[in-house]
């Protein structure tokens, strides 16, 4: 990265043997990042030692107050799935015609999910505008972070290669957006603060008011005000607003594309729906097992799409001797994720979408433990939790409800825009409803 080696694991046996076995020692993040995307380093994503330790914890623990994993996190996530259905049949009404940006559609309902749990409110009506402002920083930004300029630069701990041409632009650019991106979410985090009602001791119904309140708890205590200082909150919000929307909308929008352009596997789905649910009703958890080919859907769509083709870099926190090399502390380390899901000896043919490779003689679904979007250890995905009940949800419901096939004349680009996660290029679909 930049001038520093990186060491890559690049087999499932090596990747668990590092990130899990030794997870201690693998657990750093390179301190390698520009500090103009944060404002510092700050948040979950790119902090460790104490500060990552907390965070990760209070985040987990605030989820799961939410209800991550149980019922209350399914109804915030069905309301959502029910919001974005109906647009989808209001616009075909309304326009008379089933050419449909679907993306955009899911886009909307998996930012409300998030926003939800981050501000305590959902992207409809009046606030949709907001969400597409916000959004189209977020792209821009992920497209920034993907350029290899950039890259290198925030591996320049000098500040000389941010004033030569070339880098000059990327740097702008990031700065730019990170400015922008600050400026929105410290003004949401203000009308939030301005909300609550400090002087009662009610319990918090979001993540910004779990995290002002436990500021308070701290303050009254005469306790360490830089742990949970605003700083850290706006980095917080940043990265679990970036890490939730980006991967699960784009995950998601690849399982239209190839729903799209493999009406043979979307056929055998519809024809699982027809025999278990047989109606247009929502599709709720206590279906999933009574749904192996939909289950089988998504977790091709995740090894398939491979979602973050360099996943996030680590950094070795002690010296350690591993299968007789030498590996110094400081060391930048990488889980390639990316090299198991498209490992021929795990998944053959492993270019081609096919969920048959997760269903077993007897029609039920398989797991394989090499399949492993979230990544491993104890840097995996906070939101893996949340994340698989939106994947599972919403690619249920909206199959059940729309049959999605390619507009002839406006075959979609399959080539993906490669930054920190894998982004398809836009696309409309030919949206048949089903009920
Ligand atoms: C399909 C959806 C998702 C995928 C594929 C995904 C994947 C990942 C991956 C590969 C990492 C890096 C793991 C590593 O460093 O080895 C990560 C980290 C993270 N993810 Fe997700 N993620 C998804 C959804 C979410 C959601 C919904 C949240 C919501 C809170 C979230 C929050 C985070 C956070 C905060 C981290 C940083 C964890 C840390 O550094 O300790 N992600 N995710």
């Amino acid at each position: 990265m930049g001038n520093k080696p990186i060491v890559s694991f690049n087999s499932f046996e090596l990747i668990q043997e590092a990130f899990v076995k030794n997870a201690d020692a693998f657990a750093g993040r390179p301190n390698t990042q520009l500090k103009v995307l944060r404002g510092g380093i700050y948040g979950i994503v790119m902090t460790d030692g104490e500060l990552w330790h907390t965070h990760r914890k209070f985040a987990l623990h605030v989820l799961k107050k939410f209800g991550m994993g149980k019922n209350l996190m399914q109804e915030r996530v069905i309301n959502e799935v029910r919001w974005m259905i109906d647009e989808m049949k209001e616009e075909e009404l309304k326009n008379g015609e089933n050419e449909m940006s679907v993306h955009k559609k899911i886009d909307v309902a998996v930012g409300s999910i998030i926003n939800l749990l981050i501000f305590g409110y959902a992207f409809h009506e009046q606030y949709l505008e907001e969400f597409f402002k916000i959004k189209n920083f977020m792209r821009d930004f992920i497209k920034v972070s993907g350029n290899p300029l950039f890259r290198i630069l925030s591996a320049d701990t000098s500040g000389i290669l941010q004033r030569l041409p070339g880098f000059k632009t990327a740097y702008n650019e990031g700065k730019r957006l990170g400015d922008e991106l600050r400026t929105f979410f410290n003004y949401q985090i203000q009308e939030r603060r301005q909300k609550i009602d400090f002087s009662q001791d009610s319990e918090p119904t979001d993540y910004v008011e779990a995290y002002l309140r436990e500021q308070q708890k701290n303050e009254k205590a005469g306790e360490d005000l830089e742990m949970f200082s605003n700083e850290q909150l706006f980095g917080c919000v940043f990265d679990m607003w970036l890490a939730a929307q980006e991967t699960t909308s784009n995950t998601l929008s690849w399982m239209v594309l190839y729903m799209m352009t493999n009406p043979e596997s979307q056929n055998l789905l519809h024809q699982e729906l027809d025999k278990i649910i047989g109606s247009d009703r929502i599709i709720t958890i206590e279906d999933k097992m009574n749904l192996p080919y939909v289950n089988a859907v998504v977790a091709e769509t995740q090894r398939c799409c491979n979602l973050m083709p360099n996943n996030v870099p680590h950094r070795l926190i002690t010296d350690i001797n591993f299968h007789g090399y030498s590996l110094k502390a400081d060391t930048i380390v990488v889980p390639q994720i990316s090299s198991v899901l498209y490992d021929e000896t795990i998944f053959p043919e492993p270019l081609k979408f096919k969920p048959e490779r997760f269903i077993d003689a007897n029609g039920k679904f398989i797991s394989k433990p090499e399949l492993i979007p979230f990544s491993i250890g104890k840097r995996a995905c906070l939101g893996e939790g949340l994340a698989r009940l939106e994947l599972y949800l919403i690619t249920a419901n909206l199959l059940n409800q729309f049959e999605l096939s390619i507009i002839p004349s406006k075959p979609p680009n399959m080539t993906p825009i490669i930054g920190g996660v894998k982004i398809s290029q836009p696309f409309l679909t030919h949206v048949k409803q089903r009920f």
